[in-house]
Parts: structure tokens; C-alpha cells; sequence
């Protein structure tokens, strides 16, 4: 039987829905080495039974140094639009996307933050909630790279250790080619990997990539969110005798316990969830 909750509202666009699971960038940093839909969410989503996750919204933040190409990136993949001309973001603005993953419902936030100094904060106060932080870097400027693990800190910094995705992307990609990319993708995928995040090469400006990475993002984000919401109804509910159910509140965090750690499903052999530090 399908769900009740599952919402009205028009249907998605039709690259946005995804049936199979999107592959990552580069094994040698990514998140996910699975082709395929944890088992347990292929059942829920079979079955209709995949709670309020329609009805939520999931929070990705992208973070970056200025100039790096945050907006052009969100604005190529919401808009399909690209402008050669820089116009700094102030504050932070946000677009919301709308998938259908496995044929479920499911909503992407996608904030995007300033990368000027005298912006930062007012964009660190959205930080909070996000279930994906999305740090970007610019391949053709090393420094914006090294600024990287800034970014994250102060993004982490906001949200429960543990809770989020995170992803790491070098932007302008059409800028650079042959042994210079390949140079550039190396330091990047080392620095990912000490992030424990998952890496992507993309360009705004031609599009590359850009919609197989927010594929990427929503699918990973989804599988959580419906994990999570599998594990807190069936903590919610003790099934005794004669198959009676008995709700029961979890003591120590008042009804809503902690999520499940995205590294911590059986069928992932993802790696463990960042405890990112000052370096
Ligand atoms: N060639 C090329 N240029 C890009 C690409 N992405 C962004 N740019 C350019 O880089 C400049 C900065 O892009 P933005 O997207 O505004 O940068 P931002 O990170 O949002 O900057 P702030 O809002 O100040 O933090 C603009 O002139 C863009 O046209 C890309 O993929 N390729
Ligand atoms: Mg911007």
C-alpha cells in the first residue's frame, strides 16, 4: 500500500528523476563504492513505506572561497543558465529541486553561501542542518584548494559530527586539460580523502558533470534520509504478542532518536564518518 503522506504537487522534470544508482566521480575518493540502492531502501520504496521523506526537505550547503564558481554551479544545474560575469553572492540565496529517486518523492535545498570574508557570518548562521556540505574549490587557483579544509571546519563546526555528507568539487573544469587537470585532480583527491569526502571534477560552463554530481548528491542524501526514517519508526514502535504496537519514546533525546550515521548501514562500505579537526 502506498503511503498516505506521499504529497500532491506537480510531477518532476523528467532528468530529474533518477531509477538507478549514480555513480561516483573517482573510486580513489568517493563515498559510496555501491551500484545499487541499499537493500533495505529498495524495499521501502517498493512498498510505498518511505515515511515523511517525501515531505521533507534535505539541506545541502555549498561552501567555498570567493570567486571559486559556487553560483554558477548551482545556477547551471537549477537553471541551466551560466554567465560570464562575476556577481558576488551576498549573504547566502537558496533554490529548492525536486527528484523523484526510486520513485519517491524528494526535495533538495541547495544553499548557496558567500565566499567574501565580510559575508561569512551571516552565510555560517545557515550552516546548521545540512545533511551535505558541499565545499568547492577552483582547479586553476591551488590556494582556493588549501582554503578547502577551512571551509569544511567551519561548516562542521555547526552540525552534529557524523550527520553530514561531504563532498569535495573543483570547479572550471573547461579550464584546464591534459597533465595540468590530471596534477590538480590528484592534490584534490588527496585532500578528499583526508576529508573523508567524495570528489568531483565539474564545469559550470559547459555543463560537465554538473548533473550527474547533484544526481550523486540527492541519491546519497535520499538513501539517508529514508534509512534514518526507517530506524526512528522502528525505534518508535515494540512489537509484542500477538503483534500488538506499542509507541515508546526514547528517553534520552525525547521521541526523536539520533539518526543512524550514513557509514552505518550494513551494506555500506563507506568510509567512516569524518571526526575533522583542526590541522
Ligand atoms: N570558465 C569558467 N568560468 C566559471 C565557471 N564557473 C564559474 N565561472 C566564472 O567564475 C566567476 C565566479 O563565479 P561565481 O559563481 O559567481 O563564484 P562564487 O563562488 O559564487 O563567488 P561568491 O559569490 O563571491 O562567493 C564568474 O565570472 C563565472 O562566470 C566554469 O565552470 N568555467
Ligand atoms: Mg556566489
Amino acid at each position: 500500500m502506498r503511503s498516505s503522506l506521499t504529497p500532491l504537487g506537480p510531477s518532476v522534470s523528467r532528468d530529474r528523476i533518477i531509477t538507478s544508482f549514480p555513480k561516483w566521480y573517482t573510486p580513489a575518493a568517493c563515498l559510496q563504492l555501491r551500484e545499487h540502492f541499499h537493500g533495505q531502501v529498495s524495499a521501502a520504496c517498493q512498498r510505498g513505506n518511505t515515511g515523511t521523506v517525501g515531505l521533507r526537505l534535505s539541506k545541502a550547503v555549498v561552501v567555498g572561497d570567493l570567486y571559486v564558481g559556487k553560483t554558477s554551479l548551482i545556477h547551471r544545474f537549477c537553471k541551466n543558465v551560466f554567465d560570464h560575469d562575476y556577481k558576488a553572492t551576498i549573504g547566502v540565496d537558496f533554490e529548492i529541486e525536486r527528484f523523484e529517486v526510486a520513485g519517491t518523492p524528494f526535495s533538495l535545498q541547495i544553499w548557496d553561501t558567500a565566499g567574501q570574508e565580510k559575508f561569512k557570518c551571516i552565510a555560517s548562521a545557515y550552516y546548521r542542518g545540512a545533511q551535505v556540505i558541499i565545499t568547492a574549490f577552483d582547479l586553476t587557483d591551488v590556494q582556493t584548494l588549501e582554503h578547502s579544509r577551512q571551509w569544511l571546519e567551519d561548516a562542521l563546526r555547526e552540525n552534529e559530527p557524523g550527520s553530514c555528507f561531504l563532498f569535495l568539487v573543483g570547479t572550471k573544469k573547461d579550464l584546464l586539460s591534459g597533465a595540468a587537470c590530471e596534477q590538480a585532480e590528484a592534490e584534490a583527491v588527496r585532500l578528499a580523502n583526508e576529508m573523508q569526502a567524495e570528489y568531483w571534477s565539474v564545469s559550470a560552463k559547459t555543463g560537465e558533470n554538473v548533473k550527474a554530481f547533484f544526481s550523486r548528491v540527492a541519491a546519497l542524501a535520499f538513501e539517508h534520509s529514508v534509512l534514518q526514517d526507517l530506524e526512528r519508526r522502528s525505534s518508535a514502535l515494540l512489537q509484542v504478542g500477538g503483534g500488538d504496537l506499542i509507541p515508546l519514546l526514547t528517553p534520552r533525546t525525547g521521541g526523536h532518536p539520533r539518526p543512524p550515521l550514513p557509514s552505518s548501514c550494513p551494506e555500506c562500505p563507506a568510509r567512516s564518518r569524518p571526526s575533522w579537526g583542526s590541522s
